[in-house]
């Protein structure tokens, strides 16, 4: 039985006096049904892992370097992440892929630096609008899932994020319809490439304009196992009723 996730990604958001809102958050969940994931920015790890800490609220990056130490400048490695009091780390998210030219192969060798330090690889996957529009929906995650995990991953250090990339932060969604077309093909690829145990073990989580008003909906279709919640994580009033909806799901 796979644990249901809700994972916040803060962004390039969030400085100190935003760390009460993650207190609220594991105030208000203390022995939650579903794991509850917050990555904030790197600036904040040390302090976000503070304050939740005795919670059951886990903390993690948004990315890592692929190498374990050198001359990276401006780059942290998943030991760094890990040391900071990070349990996972967010990998291949879309905003990454185009702002820095990210690849899968890149991302793929950092879940696989991520998976060996111990931390959870969130690797996250998804098409363009016009990748939708062309029909290249199943490709493009398919290409994605198969170029960004490794061959390491596995239910228990692995989670997938489908996130279409034009339903990030634009407060479109995808149809139920179109979400368990693509959870179910994730399956259905990973138990391909790992065996259907395996692939039974993998979280998959659906990202991109997540509401307190849609989560329900969404976390009632097919092999959607949680989610990956920007602009609503930034907030405990309103990632708390998201953690709700999917621990009633
Ligand atoms: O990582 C989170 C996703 O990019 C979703 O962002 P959003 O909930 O603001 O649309």
């Amino acid at each position: 039985m796979r644990r249901k996730l809700a994972a916040g990604n803060w962004k390039m958001n969030g400085t100190g006096g935003s760390l009460a809102e993650l207190s609220a958050l594991a105030e208000s969940h203390a022995g939650p049904a579903a794991e509850i994931l917050i990555c904030p920015p790197a600036t904040l790890l040390s302090r976000a892992a503070d304050t939740v800490r005795g919670s059951a609220v886990a903390i993690g990056g948004q990315d890592c370097h692929a190498n374990a130490a050198g001359a990276h400048t401006g780059d942290l490695s998943a030991a760094m992440l890990k040391d900071a009091g990070a349990a996972a780390v967010i990998l291949g998210h879309s905003e990454r892929r185009a702002d820095h030219g990210e690849t899968d192969a890149q991302i793929c060798a950092k879940a696989g630096a991520a998976i060996a330090e111990g931390l959870t690889a969130v690797v996250c996957i998804g098409e363009t609008l016009a990748e939708r529009e062309a029909g290249d929906t199943l490709k493009i995650a398919g290409s994605q899932l198969a170029g960004s995990v490794p061959a390491s991953a596995t239910g228990a250090n692995t989670v997938i994020a489908y996130e279409p990339v034009w339903a990030i932060g634009t407060g479109k969604v995808p149809t139920l319809a179109q979400i368990a077309e693509v959870h179910d093909f994730l399956r259905a690829e990973l138990s391909a490439r790992f065996g259907a145990a395996a692939a039974d073990g993998f979280r998959l989580l659906y990202g991109g304009s997540v509401k307190p008003s849609n989560a329900s909906e969404i976390f009632a279709v097919s092999n959607v196992d949680g989610a990956l919640v920007g602009g609503a994580s930034l907030r405990a009033a309103d990632f708390s009723p998201i953690i709700t909806a999917l621990e009633a799901s």
